[in-house]
């Protein structure tokens, strides 16, 4: 079995609310690795990569975070290891996966939010960086973060699939559709259920690719499942479904990796966000003879010392 490499991203300065740095420490602290070790998976918190306590502003903390990240990615990977990056804002995926795809052939990507995160600097509304992790890794936006782990685009647009979408503006879809990436909208999900849709998604992040990931932005999710997120949009994916689904993941050769992001210690309702993100994990990585824990328990044991 791979061991799981966790990789902390304290990633604030992507977002106009910075407290997701605080995110990976959070989980830290309350035991998240001894849980997952007790659930069977190999785990161990590698390091935490935070921004440079010099830096002019938002751009160059995300950029200089973002290098560090993708030489932490890239390393796991090349290991043979598996790994979670748990952020801190979404802005972290720009590192994660720009290390990732550097190693071995290309990539397919699942992208699992509420958000499309496919803004150009021009278009953004915010001017956020966490709404445009997904354009930079197609090679689109800022030099200096379209950069990270070598020029050009991270992915082939038929390589990405997004999931459970119900909060965008227009130019970042208008973008998506000129690239040719797949979007399953919310309304989709619940008209043909997550798991019809999970099925076309990993045909496509399967097809000519050496392998994927999956990056999952926690406000997917429903917020009366996962409250503690800085942008919650209601209407998300039931947090069972999905969680029965990525099992379907777990001990795939090709599957790389998983990022969990946008987690805000300081909005969660007692420990409901904190265990969801266990459980994801375990959904992922805890290998099949362990699977007789029921979830619900896993979620309330974890993070609860
Ligand atoms: N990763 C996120 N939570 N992204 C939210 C982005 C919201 C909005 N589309 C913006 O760009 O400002
Ligand atoms: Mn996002």
């Amino acid at each position: 079995m791979k061991s799981v490499s966790i990789i902390g991203a304290a990633s604030g300065w992507g977002a106009k609310d910075r407290r997701c740095e605080a995110g990976p420490e959070s989980l830290r602290q309350q035991g998240l690795v001894p849980h997952l070790r007790q659930q069977g998976v190999p785990a161990s918190w590698e390091l935490t990569v935070r921004p440079p306590a010099n830096h002019e502003n938002a751009l160059t903390a995300v950029q200089a975070l973002s290098m560090t990240l993708s030489q932490a990615t890239g390393n796991a990977v090349a290991k043979g290891e598996s790994f979670a990056v748990l952020g801190g804002d979404h802005s972290c995926a720009i590192g994660t996966w720009s290390g990732v795809s550097q190693v071995g052939g290309p990539l397919g990507l699942i992208w699992i939010d509420a958000h499309m995160d496919c803004h150009l600097p021009e278009t953004s509304p915010s001017g956020a960086l966490h709404g445009m992790p997904l354009a930079c890794l197609l090679g689109l936006g800022d030099p200096r973060l379209t950069a990270i782990g070598g020029q050009g685009p991270k992915f082939l647009p038929e390589h990405v699939v997004l999931i459970g979408i119900r909060s965008f503006e227009p130019e970042e879809y208008l973008l998506l559709q000129q690239l040719g990436v797949k979007v399953f909208f919310m309304d989709e999900v619940r008209r043909r259920g997550l798991k019809k849709v999970f099925q076309d998604a990993l045909e496509r992040v399967r097809n000519r690719t050496a392998g994927f990931g999956v990056s999952i932005d926690l406000d997917a999710i429903d917020p009366h499942e996962a409250p503690a997120v800085g942008t919650p949009v209601l209407g998300g994916i039931p947090k069972g479904e999905l969680i029965a689904l990525l099992r379907q993941i777990q001990g795939e050769p090709r599957f790389r990796g998983v990022e969990i992001a946008e987690y805000n210690p300081f909005l969660d309702k007692g420990y409901l966000t904190a265990g969801l993100i266990g459980e994801l994990l375990c959904s992922l990585f805890t290998p099949q003879r362990f699977a007789h824990e029921p979830y619900h328990r896993i979620g309330k044991s974890v993070l609860s010392a």
